[in-house]
């Protein structure tokens, strides 16, 4: 695991947004060979996301042959609904940048019959040949996707209960009313991310924190996903400075060595 540790949320942002960039340029996408993408809502990839719209109107990062799959999706709200996650990646990436709808791919949170929509979103991965990278956020109880503490750590797309922590957590979405916030959400699962080349996880602000330490000093444990991935070969934590205070000192300042060389431009 690569840790990186970062002054705020802001700069932590923006290196997510040029790792993104840099792994989309390097791979020199076509029409044949598509560059699969992995992505996340909430409020930690904001910043990402607007880097990643600058870079594309202004220094010419083109979409036109990447492939998106979002890791999840709520039950039961119409795709139009403001606080569905469709809307809300329209509104913050896909509407600003030149990615073909038809590489934009979503669960379906309305479909009639759920297993099939979730085998469907495996399939259609598989399809695409796999995620090249999968960007993700964390939840304060360290879980990635909507795969809750006690999921398996083998698990696949799938329909899962959210917990009153996570709908606590995004009610803020829903005017502050969780009656408001769905119970049931479709999410791919931590077998998923794992099957991915790389997964870059974005986690800031203290709140946080204590998901950062079970990912990278705690031993690997399905009541927090995020420590399944110190079985991937290659997984990237983008941190804020808050978002590490509830590492060691000893931790952090080896992380902090280790990648004295490449953050100094930041
Ligand atoms: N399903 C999403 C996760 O993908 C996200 O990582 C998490 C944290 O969201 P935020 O970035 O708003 O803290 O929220 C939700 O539970």
């Amino acid at each position: 695991m690569r840790l990186i540790p970062l002054r705020d949320s802001q700069t932590a942002g923006l290196w997510s947004a040029r790792y993104i960039a840099d792994r989309i340029r390097a791979f020199n996408p076509g029409p044949d060979c598509p560059f699969v993408l992995g992505l996340p809502t909430g409020s930690t990839p904001l910043v990402t996301y607007r880097e990643l719209i600058r870079l594309h109107q202004q220094e010419g990062l083109s979409f036109r042959h990447v492939i998106t799959f979002n890791m999840d999706e709520y039950v039961g709200l119409d795709a139009g609904h403001a606080q569905s996650y469709r809307t809300f990646m329209e509104e913050n990436l896909f509407r600003h940048i030149d990615i073909p709808a038809a590489n934009i791919h979503f669960l379906d949170g309305n479909a009639s019959d759920l297993d099939a929509e979730c085998q469907r979103y495996e399939d259609c991965i598989t399809a695409a040949g796999g995620i090249h990278l999968f960007f993700g956020g964390v939840g304060h109880d360290g879980h990635i996707a909507f795969n809750e503490p006690g999921s398996s750590l083998r698990s696949r797309t799938r329909i899962k209960t959210l917990t009153l922590n996570t709908r606590q957590a995004n009610a803020r979405f829903f005017e502050d009313a969780i009656d408001q916030v769905p119970k049931l959400a479709l999410t791919v699962g931590v077998g998923t991310i794992m099957d991915a080349d790389e997964v870059m996880i974005l986690a800031t602000g203290a709140g946080k924190s204590r998901a950062v330490k079970a990912a990278v000093e705690d031993p690997i444990n399905h009541m927090w996903t995020i420590s399944a991935l110190q079985l991937h070969a290659k997984t990237v934590l983008v941190c804020d400075d808050a978002a590490t205070l509830d590492l060691t000192v000893r931790t952090l300042r080896y992380f902090e060595s280790i990648e004295a060389e490449h953050i100094q431009g930041f």
